[in-house]
């Protein structure tokens, strides 16, 4: 007897499918930066000093974390199914961004919620006295309540990430799992790249500075990630209808299942791994460009030339889209003439960028670089893992890349401090080579839960991943503060003193120990990776085996 055929056995509409997750994906990696890159307008326009703004940044996570909202997520996500929790983390992430969007507004100015924040949510018992407080007496009212906004939509996009992920499996498990999953990420990195392009150009748009309209971009976008969600509902309701999801319905989920996940030795390795990998380059990112500025000399081009023109920042952006597209197409095609034609444009876009940012001498442009390979490469290393397999020797070798680029960073960049050209280019090799161990992990790492968990916690399972994961991500940004402060004394005194500038003392830091706590981090993912490895043999969890059932 043949099988009844259903959607996701029909490839365009399995895509079809993952665009819409993927998309919406996009969108919501936009706005969770959207500050990031005019961190300096929010303290021109509204007053937000450092504290205020990395107070506000940190409040993201606050909720997932510290009041276990993920945990809550990913039970919701397996009792109520993926098109629910779709559509409700959309509305979430809508609802905290609006509010974030309020908060920047004019209209907030001298409201009488201006007021009621002034005087109040100074203080938070229990949180305040263990120093993870998103509040603080004397933070500005417009930065509070944007913290307010924004630990709401942390909530929503943690949502929206785990029920992405189970949707992905459910369309895909047993197919192209893990160059589906490289997509969306590639899409995501795309998203990062063009938030830090489009936010300053907003809030500068027409020479009038107004930061709420970067907020209120990244606003519609999230509009435009409810409808994707929408769309999604129905395909997703149709893809049940026809397979009864039968195994769900049978044997629907129960919290005590959750035990079962916290007693598979793999899923504990695959989590240990993953907080201590990202916890390695998401924090590393928001210090990255300052890094950089420390330790390379920069001589801009003269004010009003094409090199310091914004002309240049959209041709990068061009270039960024050429290469995402001809990486990405490179997936699906097997003739080999074509495929060189497309790896041949990728590296000469790749080439082409990366001459852009030197020219334009500055380490924000420099760093642009690292979502570029990562768009390029997370799907092309998928499609690798769905074939071939290898996912755990790839968790390790991403690590060993890991390793080698933080060393890089710590003690061979700052001895090219004064060489124009040599530095810069030991930075481009040791951000691409970083640019690659971003991909060779996730790519690997997120499809590889699937095999160690039942499809019907799987929800849960990511959940857990992302909030231990989560718990990482909120305290290495502190303490890479705080090794950087505690090796700094002489800037920091200087600075206190008034002896530097701000300024002077912003480009005066030595990074080497907070560089070497994040190899230390690596190589502690690449001991769980070795574990992983040999559990993987000894077990037959079957992570080295391709994903695509022949
Ligand atoms: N389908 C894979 C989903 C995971 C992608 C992963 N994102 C995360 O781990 C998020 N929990 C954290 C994003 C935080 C960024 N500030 C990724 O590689 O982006």
């Amino acid at each position: 007897m043949t099988e009844k055929l259903t959607l996701r056995d029909n490839a365009a509409v399995r895509w079809a499918a993952l665009l819409l997750l993927a998309l919406a994906m996009f969108c919501s990696y936009i706005f969770m930066d959207i500050l990031s890159p005019i961190k300096d307008l929010m303290q021109s326009e509204r007053g937000w000093d450092s504290l205020a703004f990395g107070t506000m940044q940190g409040s993201e996570t606050f909720l997932n974390v510290f009041v276990f909202f993920l945990i809550f997520a990913g039970i919701i996500l397996d009792k109520m199914g993926v098109r629910f929790t779709a559509l409700l983390s959309g509305g979430v992430m809508l609802i905290g961004a609006v509010i974030k969007w309020y908060a920047v507004a004019e209209g907030f100015k001298g409201s009488g919620l201006e007021a009621w924040f002034t005087n109040n949510l100074n203080y938070i018992p229990g949180f305040d006295e263990l120093g993870i407080s998103p509040f603080y007496q004397g933070m500005p009212a417009s930065a509070k309540l944007a913290a307010v906004g924004f630990m709401i939509f942390g909530c929503g996009v943690e949502m929206a990430g785990i029920t992405v992920s189970r949707g992905i499996v459910k369309w895909f498990k047993g197919r192209e799992i893990a160059l589906a999953m490289g997509s969306e990420m590639a899409l995501a990195r795309l998203g990062v790249a063009t938030c830090m392009i489009f936010s300053p150009f907003f809030a500068k748009l027409g020479g009038q500075v107004d930061v709420s309209r970067s907020v209120a971009f990244g606003v519609v976008l999230l509009m435009i990630a409810l409808i994707m969600f929408i769309v999604y509902f129905f395909m997703d309701k149709k893809l049940d209808a026809q397979t009864g999801e039968a195994e769900e319905k049978d044997e629907p989920f129960k919290i005590k299942d959750i035990g079962k996940i916290l007693s598979s030795g793999g899923f504990w390795l695959v989590a240990l791994l993953c907080v201590l990998y990202y916890s390695a380059i998401f924090p590393f990112q928001k210090y990255a460009v300052n890094m950089l500025q420390c330790n390379l000399s920069f001589t801009p081009p003269a004010e009003g030339s094409f090199w310091a023109g914004n002309t240049v920042t959209i041709i990068q952006y061009c270039i960024m889209l050429v290469v995402a597209a001809t990486a990405f197409a490179f997936n699906f095609t097997s003739k080999k003439s074509l495929k060189t034609l497309l790896l041949t444009i990728s590296v000469i876009g790749l080439v082409v960028f990366c001459y852009m940012g030197y020219m334009r001498q500055s380490a924000e442009t420099i760093f642009a670089v690292f979502p570029l390979l990562a768009v390029g490469i997370t799907p092309i290393l998928g499609k690798v893992v769905d074939n071939k397999g290898k996912a755990a020797s790839m968790l390790m070798f991403g690590s060993i890349l890991l390793i080698v680029c933080h060393l890089t960073f710590a003690f061979i960049l700052p001895l090219f401090k004064d060489s124009a050209i040599g530095g810069v280019l030991i930075a481009y090799v040791t951000i691409l080579i970083l640019g690659a161990s971003f991909s060779l992990v996730p790519a690997s790492l997120w499809p590889s839960v699937p095999k160690l968990v039942d499809q019907k916690v799987i929800g849960s399972a990511y959940a857990l991943i992302f909030w231990i994961q989560n718990i990482g991500l909120w305290l290495f940004p502190l303490l890479i503060g705080k090794v950087l402060d505690n090796t700094n004394p002489q800037v920091v005194n200087d600075l206190k003193n008034h002896v530097i500038t701000p300024e002077q003392a912003a480009v005066s830091y030595n990074y080497t120990w907070p560089l070497v706590m994040l190899a230390c981090l690596g190589v502690a993912a690449l001991i769980i990776g070795i574990i992983l490895k040999r559990v993987d043999k000894v077990k037959g969890l079957g992570l080295e085996l391709p994903n695509v059932q022949q």
